[in-house]
């Protein structure tokens, strides 16, 4: 299911809160599909951590020179997708608390965003894709035939983190997990840049009564009517 017949590649955007399964379920959904799977949050954490907190002082001149330097790429590796900043892989360094919060700072800056959007852009021209993210249904890809909206209570989330993260032998509270999860919805919701919503023909899903496997089936049976209705 590579293309469809509306505008270019087939592309599934998921977009939704922090913590709400995006990454997993995206994947998952990518290789059920055949097709790419691109975490635009581990964009915005590794730029985060480049460039530090710093970049808000920067005037749009500078931003834009900062930006020529810059390059992303999703490379097909065995059977993954692996995503490159700078000519680098992407590792498990962008997986904390801390690059999560001050990614979420940088994605405020409007250049930033408009940046990002391109190179996010560039590579579903190249590929079809499932894509994940906080503005992939309302900016990025509004065209997408399936998009949907995972959301979940905070203190599911920030469970299913604590235990993520403590299973990885990382020493978080479960109350300081929280309070980020709170505090980076607060922020993304309400940003004036591009704030985390769902787009109006998103298909909205609450996975917090659902395990993983509850809510990739619940994705696939929605692709399917899509693609049943696209032949
Ligand atoms: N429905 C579910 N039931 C139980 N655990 C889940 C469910 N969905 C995801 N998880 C678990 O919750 C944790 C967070 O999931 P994931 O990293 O996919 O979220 P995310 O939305 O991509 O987060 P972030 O926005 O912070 O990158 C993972 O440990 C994942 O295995
Ligand atoms: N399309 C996106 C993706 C992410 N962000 C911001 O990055 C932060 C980290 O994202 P994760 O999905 O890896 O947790 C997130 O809190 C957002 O602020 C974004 O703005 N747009």
């Amino acid at each position: 299911m590579r293309e469809f017949a509306g505008k270019g590649n087939f592309i599934v955007t998921i977009d939704g809160p922090a913590g709400v399964g995006k990454s997993t379920l995206a994947k998952r959904l990518a290789k059920h599909l055949g097709i790419a799977y691109l975490d635009t949050g581990a964009m915005y954490r590794s730029l985060a951590l480049h460039a530090g907190a710093g970049v808000a002082d920067l005037s749009d001149a500078e931003m834009r020179e900062m930006f020529t330097a810059y390059s992303y790429a999703l490379k097909k590796e065995d059977d993954q997708y692996a995503l490159y900043f700078n000519g680098k892989k992407i590792g498990e360094e962008i997986r904390t608390e801390k690059a999560g919060r001050l990614a979420s700072v940088v994605a405020k800056i409007p250049e930033v965003r408009k940046a990002l959007q391109k190179f996010q852009r560039e590579i579903g021209e190249e590929t079809a894709l499932v894509a994940e993210g906080r503005d992939m249904g309302t900016v990025v890809f509004p065209y997408a035939p399936v998009k949907f909206f995972l959301d979940a209570r905070p203190e599911v989330r920030a469970k299913r983190r604590y235990d993520e993260l403590t299973g990885k032998g990382q020493q978080e509270k479960y109350e300081d997990i929280l309070q980020n999860i709170i505090a980076r919805d607060e922020q993304d919701r309400n940003r004036a840049a591009d704030p985390l919503a769902p787009h109006e023909n998103a298909i909205i899903v609450d996975t917090s009564e659902l395990d993983i496997e509850g809510v990739f089936q619940e994705l696939v049976r929605h692709c399917q009517i899509v693609a049943a209705g696209d032949k």
